[in-house]
């Protein structure tokens, strides 16, 4: 359902070439759960982005649940972002004068779903991520794993077919990390295609495939030694 082959990313500026990436092929399958680790520069948020339709591609195709992305204007890579991806970010990115319940919403409404509609699935969502008692709660009023599931209900209430999250345990501490993780892993259970950056070994060797990327690449057969480690602990 994404495929993407011998894609390359350019950053130009008046002095620098930056290859972001290169020759980056790729296939993820309905209801995969892939994480993608590596050092840091090597190219994971650019692909995680291109995924994502956050941001263009310089060479190469990819294909997104079978629509030739290169193919679309804007107003269509829009459409598909909103109805088949949700974003989970390091920083959770939530809206600091909404409530729990508000905060949710805010998709749902670019949607144009109906006031009824918009809140049998806020009200689930919220059921999913342990926190339907909290829907009144500030931002502020939330300790930082149930920030971050906040942000993860946001992006799980228009039910999208994809979920990437970048680095979205990188603000918490080790318990949270858990937690949130143990949570990823159910959403995955029920169907939802996950593609996960991160730094840590620990958590990416929870996902079904771990992808490492170097330079821009996908380094083919090769697990660092502290995901090989973290495999067989
Ligand atoms: N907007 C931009 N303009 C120019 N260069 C960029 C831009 N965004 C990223 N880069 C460069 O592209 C390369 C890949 O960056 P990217 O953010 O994808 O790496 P990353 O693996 O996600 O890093 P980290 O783990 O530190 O977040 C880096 O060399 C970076 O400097």
């Amino acid at each position: 359902m994404l495929s993407m082959k011998n894609l390359s990313r350019i950053y130009r500026t008046d002095t620098v070439e930056t290859h972001a990436l290169r020759d980056f092929s790729l296939e993820v399958g309905e209801g995969e759960f892939v994480s993608v680790t590596g050092p840091s520069g090597s190219g994971k948020s650019t692909f995680l982005n291109i995924a994502g339709l956050l941001e263009e591609y310089t060479d190469g195709s990819y294909e997104l649940d079978g629509r030739n992305v290169a193919t679309l204007n804007d107003r269509e890579r829009s459409r598909l972002r909103n109805e088949k991806i949700g974003f989970i970010f390091q920083s959770f990115n939530l809206i600091p004068e909404l409530d729990v319940f508000d905060n949710v919403d805010v998709p749902l409404r670019y949607r144009g779903f109906t006031a009824s509609e918009r809140a049998r699935r806020i009200e689930k969502v919220l059921d999913t991520v342990g926190l339907a008692s909290r829907r009144k709660h500030l931002p502020s009023q939330l300790s930082g794993g149930q920030q971050q599931r906040v942000a993860i209900a946001r992006a799980l209430a228009g039910e999208p077919r994809f979920l990437l999250a970048d680095e979205p345990t990188g603000n918490l501490d080790s318990r949270m990390a858990d937690s949130v993780m143990d949570l990823l892993c159910d959403i995955h259970s029920k169907g939802t295609t996950i593609i996960m950056v991160t730094h840590e070994p620990t958590l990416a060797t929870r996902a079904e495939r771990n992808i490492f990327v170097r330079d821009g690449q996908i380094c083919v057969g090769e697990l660092p030694l502290e995901l090989a480690a973290a495999a067989s602990a």
